[in-house]
C-alpha cells in the first residue's frame, strides 16, 4: 500500500481584516512534509500576515490552520512550540546577551548549539554581545535560533535580508541539506533569483489571495522559451523567417523568436537562404519573469 504523504501545513478559508481593510481573503493552501515552499508576492500581498497566522501569533477572523494535523490559533499552539522554528520580520534580539546566550534561550543542547554555530559559520562572534552585531550577523542569529532545535517545519520571512553573497550560498546549502533530511521549509523572499535555486514549490500571493500554487517542475513547463539569433543579414533573415511563419521580431541587432520553436528547421530556413548565422541563444523565462507576467495578466 502506498503511504499517503503527510500534510505538514493546511490552511483553509483564512480571512483577516485590519479595520475595514481585507488583508487576507479566503486563503487556502497545503503542502507535504519535506518540501521547500516559496511564499512570494508583491509588497503588502499578505505573506507576513499568513506566516503570523500559521504560528498562532495573530488572531484571524475566520478559517483554520493546521500543522501536522493539529489546529493552530492564538490560544492553541502546542504544535508550533514543539515542531516549528521561525524567523518573522526581524529577529528579537536582546542587546546585552551574546549570540550563544540567545541560543540557550531556545535549547539546552550544547551539541545542537555547536552544530548551528558551525554550519552558519558564526564562531568568530557568537560570544560577543549582540548589540555589537551587524545587520547580517543579527539575521544569522535569528536563523540560528529558528534552526537550533531541528524543528520539523521552519518558517523564514525574508531570510536573505542583510546576508552577504557567501552567507546566502551557505544558507541555501544548509536549507537543501536539512530538507533532504526531512525538514520542511516555508520561505518568503523578494530575491526570486535566489529563491528559485532552492524551492520545489511556489505559492504566489496577491491582494490577500493565493493566485497559484505550483511545483517548480510545472513552472518550468509553463515558462516561455525565447530564441535569439544573430546573422550577417538580419533584414533578409527577418523576411525569410516571417515568410516561414515564425513569430519573429528584430531588436538591437538580434532576431527574437518569442515562442518555443524547433531549432533545426529554423536554422535550415536561414542556411537554405544562404544567410550566415553568427550566434544562437535559447533563454527560458525565470521565476521572476513568469510571476511578473502572471501578475500583469491578472491586472489587465
Ligand atoms: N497590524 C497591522 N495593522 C494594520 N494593517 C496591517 C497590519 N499588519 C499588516 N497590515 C497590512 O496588511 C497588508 C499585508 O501586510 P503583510 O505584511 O502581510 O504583507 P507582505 O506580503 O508580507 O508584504 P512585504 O512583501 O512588503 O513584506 C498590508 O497592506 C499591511 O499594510
Amino acid at each position: 500500500m502506498q503511504r499517503v504523504q503527510e500534510k505538514i501545513v493546511q490552511v483553509v478559508g483564512l480571512r483577516k481584516t485590519f479595520g475595514h481593510r481585507a488583508v487576507l481573503r479566503d486563503v487556502n493552501f497545503e503542502f507535504s512534509a519535506g518540501k521547500i515552499v516559496g511564499l512570494v508576492g508583491p509588497n503588502g500581498a499578505g505573506k507576513t500576515t499568513i506566516m503570523k497566522a500559521l504560528l498562532g501569533l495573530m488572531a484571524i477572523d475566520s478559517g483554520n490552520v493546521r500543522i501536522l494535523g493539529q489546529p493552530v490559533s492564538v490560544t492553541t499552539h502546542a504544535v508550533v512550540t514543539q515542531q516549528v522554528g521561525a524567523l518573522i520580520e526581524r529577529p528579537a534580539i536582546y542587546p546585552f546577551l551574546s549570540g550563544w546566550q540567545h541560543l540557550q534561550l531556545m535549547t539546552t543542547s550544547v551539541k545542537q548549539m555547536t552544530w548551528v554555530v558551525r554550519v552558519l559559520q558564526m564562531e568568530n562572534y557568537i560570544h560577543r554581545p549582540a548589540k555589537r552585531y551587524s545587520l547580517g550577523m543579527k539575521q544569522k542569529l535569528g536563523i540560528a535560533m529558528a534552526l537550533v532545535n531541528r524543528p520539523r517545519l521552519v518558517i523564514l520571512d525574508e531570510p536573505m535580508n542583510g546576508l552577504d553573497p557567501q552567507s546566502v550560498k551557505q544558507l541555501r546549502h544548509l536549507i537543501g541539506q536539512l530538507a533532504g533530511e526531512g525538514t520542511t521549509f516555508l520561505i518568503s523572499s523578494h530575491i526570486l533569483s535566489e529563491l528559485e535555486k532552492i524551492i520545489d514549490t511556489v505559492i504566489l500571493i496577491d491582494q490577500g489571495q493565493v493566485l497559484l500554487q505550483r511545483t517548480m517542475a510545472q513552472f518550468q513547463q509553463s515558462a516561455r522559451q525565447t530564441l535569439v539569433v544573430r546573422t550577417t543579414e538580419n533584414v533578409r533573415a527577418l523576411r525569410v523567417l516571417l515568410q516561414a511563419d515564425y513569430p519573429v521580431t528584430q531588436q538591437n541587432g538580434d532576431l527574437i523568436v518569442s515562442k518555443s520553436v524547433a531549432l533545426t528547421p529554423l536554422l535550415h530556413a536561414l542556411l537554405d537562404a544562404h544567410i550566415q548565422i553568427l550566434k544562437v541563444n535559447q533563454y527560458q523565462e525565470d521565476l521572476e519573469t513568469v510571476l511578473l507576467r502572471l501578475l500583469a495578466e491578472r491586472k489587465a
